[in-house]
């Protein structure tokens, strides 16, 4: 055996979250698209089906109540929390993440000065964060300015009201240094914004730590809540009773089943709901969260960390120098938990892989994408991507 197969096998058995993998369906595909979507729980199913027979289907109407449908926004939000920092009640689930950046935009521009009249936002980030911002700040009459997170500090002043970031770059896999930038946002007087949807599941993000404002995610990455379940916004305590929603229906009324012509908003995270939420996904989501029980998120990121030093070590071993370039960076602290690699040929190269059972993405224009997700993958599946990744840039 070669010495990087000898090495995974030694990894795998030192993992102790190795066992998770159990609780996941997967087949022989090395899955490193978790990143885009993750793997289905295995218990998901039949839960999904009791949803649907039970609930639906024999209590009906009742379920709002009795299965707990009503709540359930607020009550996944509870369960969300502790994997990205936060105390109960200040996370609600339901909409996209991009209805949830035009909430957190336009209500955190609603609580800044009002002579506060720029929007900053991330000049690299997943486009649709960009389309909001833009829109949000055209109907605000703010300006926006994109700028890269390292130009934040420096473009901050007595103008900025507000502040949209990635926690972990899409592309690049740059994780951002979340506290320095919230603490200099607040020192500039402005709010901070941070959309998690690639830290999210991953690594520690301490939201209520670092004193974060607004905060969107999805739930279909890494944690596997299935192909557009619903995303989560968060809302710090302190700014809970000032948070005016852009879109405030009838689901955060104070008193939903009121029918009150007029709207009054209801207290704490409720307020950031609008219609009636979607229920199938969002009760799939809550069976998917399962597999965080007695999961630490230290543990994650400890090996998610190992996951990628030792991909990019299995890539250098068997892949040709200068082939590829590595657009994550090396430092752990600057790292989520993917590895993009540039190469001309990347949309060819990605076909090449998905076909032998290496499945991660490709993003325009030359980048390959790894995304690892350390609840199910293992490193003997690293050394083979690695390997085949190889054998296809040869
Ligand atoms: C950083 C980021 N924001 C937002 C989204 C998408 O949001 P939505 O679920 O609304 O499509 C994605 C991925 O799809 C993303 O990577
Ligand atoms: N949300 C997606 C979808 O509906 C289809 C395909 C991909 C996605 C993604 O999530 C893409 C992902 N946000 C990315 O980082 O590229």
């Amino acid at each position: 055996m070669s010495e990087p197969t000898l090495l995974a096998k030694e990894l795998d058995q030192a993992d102790e979250l190795a066992p998770l993998r159990d609780r996941f369906v997967l087949d022989d595909v090395v899955y490193l698209d978790g990143n885009s979507l993750g793997a289905l729980p295995a218990h998901v199913p039949d839960r999904v089906a009791d949803v649907v027979r039970r609930q639906w289907g024999d209590l009906r109407i009742r379920s709002w109540e009795e299965s707990g449908w009503w709540t359930a926004p607020e009550r996944i939000g509870d369960r969300i929390a502790p994997l990205v920092g936060a105390a109960p009640g200040q996370i609600v689930v339901g909409d996209s993440t991009s209805v949830n950046v035009f909430k957190a935009l336009v209500a955190a521009i609603r609580m800044a000065d009002a002579g506060r009249d720029e929007l900053l936002v991330d000049a690299t980030t997943f486009p649709t964060d960009g389309y909001i911002a833009e829109s949000a700040a055209r109907l605000t009459g703010r300006t926006l300015r994109p700028v890269t997170p390292a130009e934040v500090p420096g473009a901050l002043g007595d103008r900025t009201a507000a502040v949209l970031l990635n926690h972990v770059d899409y592309r690049t896999g740059r994780l951002h240094d979340l506290p320095a930038l919230t603490a200099a946002v607040h020192a500039a007087g402005a709010l901070a914004v941070w959309d998690l949807c690639h830290s999210a599941g991953a690594l520690p993000v301490g939201l209520d730590e670092h004193g974060v404002d607004l905060a969107v995610g999805c739930t279909y990455k890494y944690l596997n809540g299935g192909p557009g379940s619903p995303a989560y916004l968060y809302v710090r305590k302190g700014l809970q009773d000032r948070f005016d929603s852009p879109l405030p229906g009838w689901n955060s009324h104070a008193e939903p089943f009121g029918m009150d012509p007029s709207y009054r908003p209801a207290a704490g995270a409720v307020r950031g709901r609008v219609g009636t939420p979607d229920i199938l996904s969002l009760l799939a989501l809550e069976a998917a969260l399962d597999v965080w029980d007695g999961v630490s998120v230290a543990a994650v990121r400890a090996k998610s960390l190992a996951l990628t030093d030792f991909f990019l070590r299995c890539v250098a071993e068997y892949t040709e120098p200068g082939r590829v370039e590595c657009v994550t960076p090396e430092r752990h602290a600057e790292r989520g938990s993917q590895i993009a690699l540039r190469c001309p040929d990347a949309g060819e190269v990605m076909k090449r892989l998905i076909a032998r059972g290496v499945v991660g993405d490709f993003r325009h224009p030359d980048v390959l994408r790894f995304g690892f997700t350390p609840l199910y993958t293992g490193f003997r599946d690293v050394e083979r991507a690695a390997r085949v990744l190889g054998e296809e840039l040869a």
